[in-house]
């Protein structure tokens, strides 16, 4: 997968330099670049931002140095690819899910415009369809300064879906949100740990009973904390014992 990364704070990406993005790009799995829009500008001042038309607070980016990025990344690619994705971050995007994550991660060529300010000119999205299949997307409902954040995010997740990232993809099966639940609590040695015991089903070999354990720790977990992945989610699949907690 080729990701493109387009921002005014280029060292904000560093982080995807490191770990298991960063062995996936010295591998070959992933290849990143990113993109410094100031090196879109054509002023002395090297100017992205302006003030916004309608007034009010902060500044807004402006959509030449944008068009002129990424029509760079569209055009650098092979002859007859299809359009990339061009993901915008966005408080009013839509929610990134790991649902969206295993989407994205089948695409075989992304590109971030990580916003700053009080975001960019909307018509640089109008612009972007003729270019890119565009997706507004949020990471939260809460406001950051800028979209690098949610892109550190993003590629972490998407790329560690991607083939031969994660050393034993058997540990990408039960993580939280793969199969709609929150995961099951995780433990190590020592089995007792400042007068705190590992539960004793874990000691026992039983593959059977160790299962079963781990999926009711995963609905009382879920029904606890976030109960509302559990709307609409059919009871019916559970096997009997877990259906009394809910
Ligand atoms: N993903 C994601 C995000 C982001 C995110 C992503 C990208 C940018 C680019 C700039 N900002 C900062 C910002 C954004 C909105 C506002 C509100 N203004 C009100 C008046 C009209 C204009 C907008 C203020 C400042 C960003 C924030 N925040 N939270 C997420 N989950």
């Amino acid at each position: 997968m080729r990701i493109d990364v387009v921002t005014i704070f280029p060292e904000y990406l560093a982080p995807l330099e490191l770990s298991l993005i960063g062995k996936a790009r010295q591998d070959g799995l992933l290849d990143l670049r990113v993109h410094d829009l100031r090196a879109f500008t054509t002023d002395r001042h090297r100017t992205v931002d302006d003030t916004p038309y309608g007034g009010g607070a902060g500044m807004v980016m402006k959509p030449e140095p944008w068009a002129q990025a990424l029509a760079a990344i569209a055009g650098d690619r092979p002859e007859g690819a299809g359009k990339p994705v061009l993901i915008v971050p966005s408080p009013a995007g839509e929610r990134f899910t790991q649902a969206l994550a295993y989407e994205l991660a089948e695409e075989k060529h992304l590109a971030f415009a990580c916003g700053r300010y009080e975001g960019i000119d909307e018509r640089v999205i109008d612009w972007s369809r003729d270019h890119f299949d565009v997706r507004p997307v949020s990471l939260g409902d809460y406001v950051l300064n800028g979209g690098e954040v949610a892109v550190l995010a993003m590629v972490e997740a998407i790329g560690r879906l991607l083939p031969g990232v994660v050393g034993n993809p058997e540990s990408l099966v039960e993580e939280s949100h793969s199969d709609g639940l929150l995961e099951y609590p995780v433990y190590t040695k020592p089995s007792v740990w400042r007068d705190r015991e590992v539960p004793a089903v874990l000691l026992s070999g039983n593959h059977g009973r160790i299962a079963q354990w781990r999926r009711h720790e995963q609905f009382r977990r879920t029904a606890q904390r976030r109960p509302d992945l559990l709307e609409g989610f059919d009871a019916g699949k559970l096997p009997r014992a877990d259906r009394t907690e809910l």
